[in-house]
């Protein structure tokens, strides 16, 4: 309901810079600056949503904080439509109403383009849903935008720029079996009883957070958020963020218990370092998680763990307030914060503590996408005696994958939690550096180390869910080929950084690990029993990589018992398997396709794991791309659910070269290579007649590499055009255009088209609808012919010139041949590595150069994102440069 408008009223009384609230038009609390500039200036709508049996009131002491650091810049709203007891009503219903409220705002302050979320508890699950509700997708591309246009179509919040998501001890993973019902204080018999009488207690919401929720026989809302449907657009919006940060109680949670994602690995998971745990928690046995929490809450972490999140870890543990932890956290209370020492009697601390959670509170608020990656070490040392509390930031773009390689806290004897907080001199502790490098339990000390930023983004290890699994000395270490090599074994702390390109004092950045041999081996190599599928397309080289696991495993480790699984994933349950050896693949390099054989769909996890299983099969080698990959990484959580002693190693495949974070896949240099023939063939064929018009198609669903890549090494071609960059035909700047100066100039024109680009036209003239291929790929219509038949039209019907066109498409020539000499030596690396990270215990890695040194890399960052051609980078202005083409970035309206 409207109760009244946003009056920004400036009394004569009012210093310049005060802090004014008003009722907003939605009902809920605005808070801006009194500065005269903040009318107009303030662009960033902070929207503060409080958490269960709250009110907008909770946020009022942070909301003016964050008014006072930038008073002409932000304008916060705290939302009132979802306080008291509304706050029961449901997730969903309080998304609906809060995504109305925003919508409200929004209408009222036209000024306004960025958009924040500051949650608390139950309030991040709220905004979650609001924000997918909110959520809309950037336009099609239509004729009318320009390039630029399109360029700068992005994904908006109710039309604003997505900025920073933030939660406060928010339960993502829900509630269930967490005991962290407040009133219960932790005792399972209580909860117990509470479960069953859960509607009764929190009502809708408590079904939600307890994920018992069964609506029209609907998998719990938690569940469903976890993807985009229908008109809710949960993770679409989620991944609009710039940010996205999860401020977390470490202990004395009493809310929230264990159930945050940090936390509640230490039960289950008993990897989280710096966890100051809840006595009250740890000490009696969690009898009330059923068997399915850990799948449920498994699904909620993976899901989740699809974006990238930055976490705050926050801990209240020495200080009298801890056991007010979940709503100190928030500083709901002016007066707890501010006259601390009366409400406590105790130090000063707290009131700096707590203002540095807001500091930094603010600063993620107000933090753009481009300095996201400052040292956050920055932000947070506080002058008070650092024995009350601490702060520990893990920089890293996934919380959830960081789980799997930070160890138990009792194998870190080295450095505690105790150690920590007294001999820093922030409160900033670097759980990441601690930890990361500890597999083989050479703990790296760091105790002087400052905190610069860096992450090791680990793969899993056999370890994590077998604890006991027994080691043995790599077979290398008597290997005659290895006998003079300076190391034969990776040392466990080398890592290579994703970014080189630095500047002096920024952030080190994202670190994976080093591929290579291990002093010691998870596998006993008569025990080894290995299989090696291939899936997706074809790609130059995959007969390469299979021959070089199958010779690298019996070479280097005396593996002798190889299977290859016929005809992709299908093949695990549907196909027999073929033997292996070192003799049978000995001349298959030479050859093109796979000897496996490949197909798309047909991946079922579960059946697939069942066929392992039984065919006692413990080391996995799948050899495919970016769909193959999520078939892989499917594969390995179901091994680590059934605690099942199999490594799963993904090999990157791809022409397409669309594989994230690698340098580039293996057969795209071949491919590359392959093209110059046609696009030669090409070239010979137009400079033979006149006004020859050539067209040379080349593979790239969505990424132009080969394209762009053929383009430059061929310096015959005249044009390049490739999905990233949207192209015209007509007007000034045009194709068309181009085409007819390059025929005057030259008499002849070459044209190199990625299969991906100019979609749209295609599906527009054919009014075709979008079919997908078994694996669920769009299929793409023909632009080659599409383009051959409108340049055709254009110069013999418009422009009355005769032309010669000639269409040329190796497509899957390309993709057909052997590799070449650089892609075998590059695929030899690459089944080399992956032999070595199964036989040292890893499992669910992708295997791949990052800046030309081998990596094991977690399978979920390949897949997460698509490699496209950036239009920003370099390369592709040295292609506009070297063609001299037009940049289609003007289109005429
Ligand atoms: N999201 C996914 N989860 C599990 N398996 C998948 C997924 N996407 C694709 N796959 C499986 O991976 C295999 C290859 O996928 P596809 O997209 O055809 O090729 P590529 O791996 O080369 O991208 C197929 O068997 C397909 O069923
Ligand atoms: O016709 P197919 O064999 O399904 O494959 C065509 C597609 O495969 C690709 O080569 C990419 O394949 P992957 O996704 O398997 O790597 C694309 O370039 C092409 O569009
Ligand atoms: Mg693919």
């Amino acid at each position: 309901m409207i109760t009244s408008l946003t009056v920004i009223y400036i009394s004569p009384e009012m210093k310049s810079g005060d802090i004014c609230s008003s009722e907003a038009v939605t009902g809920g609390e605005n808070v801006f600056s009194c500065e005269p500039s903040d009318v107009s200036s303030a662009d960033h709508l902070v929207v503060m949503v409080n958490g269960i049996l709250g009110s907008s009131e909770d946020w009022r002491f942070a909301a003016e904080q964050f008014v006072k650091s930038h008073p002409d810049r932000v304008f916060v709203h705290r939302s009132e439509k979802n306080a008291a007891s509304q706050t029961l009503d449901g997730v969903d219903v309080m998304g609906e109403r809060l995504s109305q409220e925003v919508l409200e705002v929004i209408k009222q302050k036209p000024n306004l383009r960025k958009i924040s979320f500051v949650a608390h508890s139950v309030g991040g699950l709220v905004a979650r849903y609001a924000i997918g509700r909110l959520y809309r997708p950037p336009r099609e591309k239509t004729e009318e935008m320009s390039a630029e246009t399109f360029e700068e179509e992005k994904a908006t919040i109710g039309g604003l720029v997505p900025m920073n998501f933030i939660t406060v001890a928010t339960p993502h993973l829900g509630s269930r079996g967490h005991k962290q019902v407040p009133f219960l204080f932790g005792v399972s018999a209580l909860e117990k009883v509470a479960v069953l009488v859960i509607r009764w207690i929190f009502r809708r919401t408590g079904q939600h957070l307890f994920l018992t929720d069964d609506d029209e026989g609907k998998p719990p809302l938690l569940k469903r958020m976890l993807e985009d449907s229908g008109d809710c657009y949960f993770m679409s919006a989620l991944r609009s963020f710039h940010r996205r940060v999860a401020y977390a109680n470490v202990g004395y949670d009493r809310i929230l218990g264990t159930l945050l994602w940090e936390d509640s690995v230490n039960e289950k998971y008993p990897h989280v370092v710096y966890e100051e745990r809840c006595k009250a928690c740890d000490l009696e046995q969690d009898s009330t998680k059923d068997d399915n929490t850990n799948d449920v809450e498994e699904e909620l972490v993976t899901g989740l763990s699809r974006v990238s999140w930055e976490k705050v870890d926050v801990s209240f543990h020495n200080s009298r307030s801890r056991f007010a932890a979940h709503s100190v956290i928030q500083v709901k209370n002016y007066n707890l914060h501010t006259d601390g020492e009366t409400v406590f009697n105790s130090c000063p601390a707290h009131t700096s503590l707590h203002l540095n959670v807001f500091l930094k509170l603010a600063r993620n608020v107000y933090q753009e996408f481009k300095t996201k990656t400052q040292k956050l070490s920055m932000d947070l040392t506080l002058k008070s005696p650092p024995n009350l509390h601490y702060l520990s930031l893990t920089k890293t773009p996934n919380p959830f994958s960081s789980r799997l390689f930070l160890k138990p806290i009792n194998s870190f004897k080295y450095i505690t939690f105790k150690h920590q907080i007294y001999n820093k001199n922030s409160f900033i502790s670097h759980p990441i550096r601690a930890q990361g490098l500890n597999h083989d339990k050479t703990p790296v000390e760091n105790d002087e180390v400052e905190d610069d930023g860096f992450v090791l983004e680990d793969v899993p290890h056999l370890t994590n869910f077998l604890p006991d699994l027994p080691t043995y000395p790599n077979p290398l270490e008597h290997s005659q080929a290895y006998a003079i090599v300076k190391e034969t074994f990776v040392k466990p702390e080398d890592v290579l950084a994703q970014q080189i390109v630095v500047q002096k004092g920024s952030p080190r950045g994202v670190h994976f690990r080093r591929a290579g041999p291990r002093k010691k081996v998870y596998f006993k190599s008569e025990e080894v029993k290995a299989c090696i599928v291939t899936c997706g397309g074809l790609c130059p080289g995959i007969n390469t990589v299979i021959r070089e696991i199958v010779c690298g495993l019996n070479n280097m480790y005396g593996v002798n018992n190889i299977l290859g699984i016929e005809g992709g994933y299908r093949g695990f349950y549907s196909k027999n398997t073929m033997e292996l050896t070192p003799k049978i693949v000995n001349d298959i390099h030479k050859r093109g396709g796979t000897i496996l054989q490949t197909s798309r769909g047909g991946h079922d996890t579960n059946k697939i794991v069942d066929n392992i299983q039984d065919r006692g099969i413990n080391q996995v080698y799948i050899i495919g791309g970016d769909g193959t990959q999520k078939g892989a990484a499917a594969i390995s959580k179901e091994v680590e659910k059934r605690r099942l002693h199999v490594a799963v190693a993904g090999i990157p495949k791809t022409i397409d070269n669309d594989i994230a974070v690698i340098d580039k896949s293996f057969g795209f240099d071949t491919a590359v290579e392959e093209a110059q023939r046609a696009i030669n063939a090409a070239h010979v064929e137009v400079e033979s007649v006149d006004n020859g018009v050539g067209i040379v198609k080349l593979m790239g669903r969505y990424s132009g590499f080969i394209a762009m890549f053929a383009t430059l090494a061929s310096r015959d071609v005249d044009c390049c055009l490739i999905p990233e960059s949207p192209f015209y035909l007509e007007g000034e700047g045009g194709l068309y255009e181009y085409v007819q100066q390059r025929l005057k100039e030259n008499r002849h024109v070459v044209i190199v088209l990625a299969e991906g680009a100019g979609q749209e036209y295609v599906s527009e003239s054919a009014n075709a609808n979008v079919e997908k291929d078994a694996s669920g790929n769009k299929l793409l219509l023909d632009i080659g012919l599409w383009l051959t038949q409108k340049i055709k039209d254009h110069f013999t019907t418009v422009k009355k010139i005769p032309i010669n066109m000639k269409y040329i498409d190796p497509t899957y020539m390309i993709r057909a041949v052997p590799s070449n000499a650089s892609d075998n030596i590059y695929c030899t690396l690459l089944a080399q590595s992956a032999v070595h990270g199964a036989m040292a215990g890893y499992s669910g890695f992708t295997v791949g150069p990052v800046n030309s040194r081998h990596a094991y890399i977690p399978i979920g960052r390949v897949t997460e994102t698509t490699n496209v051609v950036k239009l920003t980078d370099r390369m592709w202005a040295r292609l506009l440069a070297s063609t001299n083409q037009p940049s289609f970035l003007n289109k005429p309206k």
